[in-house]
């Protein structure tokens, strides 16, 4: 049996038309342009591609964006300045700080410094704590997206062992809160894996849903899926120049019932899910 392929980059492109003329309709009801402000802190060439293609969806679905970029040399003050620039600043609806950050910048003080309405990454406590309690003001962008595939390709997720690999505030931990909320693509049953689990192979193969976000390639090997299971694969690794994930895929695509794949699974539906957030946040911080 060969896995079905899930499409992210065409899921993404049909998302990014519809929000395309759902900008168009705010922008004529209310004359605002939603508008995404992305800082970029040093020189990391990664970093770089993914604000560029943020850049891109921005003005094809007709919204502003900015790009903020600092020096690797910057001090975590003027970082917050920087930021409090943004947050005073009526024009601009959503606020995007690229990780990582410099070593001497400490992640969760900038983290938390973002506005919360303008905070279209929704890794503001208070946006954690509103998704997690069942009342997003917005949902994680990666998580998001991949909630988005699984639903898209057909996956009842009710009732059925959902195995998260992976633990960090971005991808692991708000994708596994996700899958056990009430509701549609969710009353999953969650289990979430990470670096100190033992026996993982043994875990993941009780997956119905498998979803690895580690950053390591080939972590989920073909012994470790379920025959049939539905594989999400987060991961993103340079290896020899190529992009691949944290799956073996060509292997587990003899055994999985349905698979991502990288490039062109959860990546482009990420950038999708940011965008419907800028959306969002424009919405919530215009009088209507
Ligand atoms: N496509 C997209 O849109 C996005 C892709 N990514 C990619 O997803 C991957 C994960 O990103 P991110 O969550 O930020 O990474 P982190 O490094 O923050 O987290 C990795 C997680 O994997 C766990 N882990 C590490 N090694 C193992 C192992 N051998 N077995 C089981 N668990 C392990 C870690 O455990 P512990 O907590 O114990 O350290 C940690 O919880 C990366 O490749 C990243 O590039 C990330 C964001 C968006
Ligand atoms: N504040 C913040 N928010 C993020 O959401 C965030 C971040 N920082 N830092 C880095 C990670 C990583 N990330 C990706 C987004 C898109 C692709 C993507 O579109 N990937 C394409 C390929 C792109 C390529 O060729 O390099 C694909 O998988 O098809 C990948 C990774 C968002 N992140
Ligand atoms: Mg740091």
């Amino acid at each position: 049996m060969t896995a079905k392929l899930i499409d992210g980059k065409a899921t993404a492109a049909r998302l990014n038309a519809l929000l395309a003329t759902k900008v168009a309709e705010f922008k004529s009801q209310t004359g605002v342009s939603p508008h995404l402000a992305a800082v970029l802190v040093g020189d990391d060439p990664a970093s770089a591609v993914y604000v560029r293609n943020k850049q891109r969806s921005c003005a094809s679905a007709g919204m502003l964006s900015s790009l903020h970029q600092l020096g690797s040399a910057t001090t975590q003050s003027e970082l917050l300045d920087l930021i409090a620039a943004l947050n005073a600043d009526a024009s601009v609806h959503g606020i995007l700080v690229q990780l990582p950050l410099p070593k001497q910048i400490d992640e969760t003080t900038v983290l938390d410094a973002v506005t919360p309405l303008k905070d279209v990454d929704c890794f503001h406590p208070e946006n954690v704590g509103l998704m997690v309690q069942g009342r997003p003001r917005f949902l994680p962008c990666t998580p998001a997206g991949c909630q988005y595939l699984i639903t898209e390709s057909g996956f009842e997720t009710a009732g059925k062992h959902a195995v998260v690999i992976g633990r960090s505030e971005i991808v692991g931990k708000p994708m596994a809160l996700m899958l056990v909320q009430k509701g549609r693509g969710a009353d999953a049953t969650v289990t979430i894996a990470h670096s100190r689990t033992k026996n993982l192979a043994e875990i993941s193969r009780q997956a119905d849903l498998l979803i690895a976000a580690v950053g390591r390639p080939n972590t989920v090997t073909a012994d470790m899926v379920k025959p049939g299971a539905c594989v999400i694969d987060v991961g993103t690794n340079r290896v020899d120049g190529k992009l691949v994930g944290d799956v073996d895929f060509a292997a587990v695509l003899e055994i999985a019932g349905a698979i991502t794949p990288v490039p062109g699974g959860v990546g482009p539906m990420t950038i999708a899910m940011l965008m419907e957030n800028t959306l969002t946040a424009a919405r919530l911080q215009t009088e209507s």
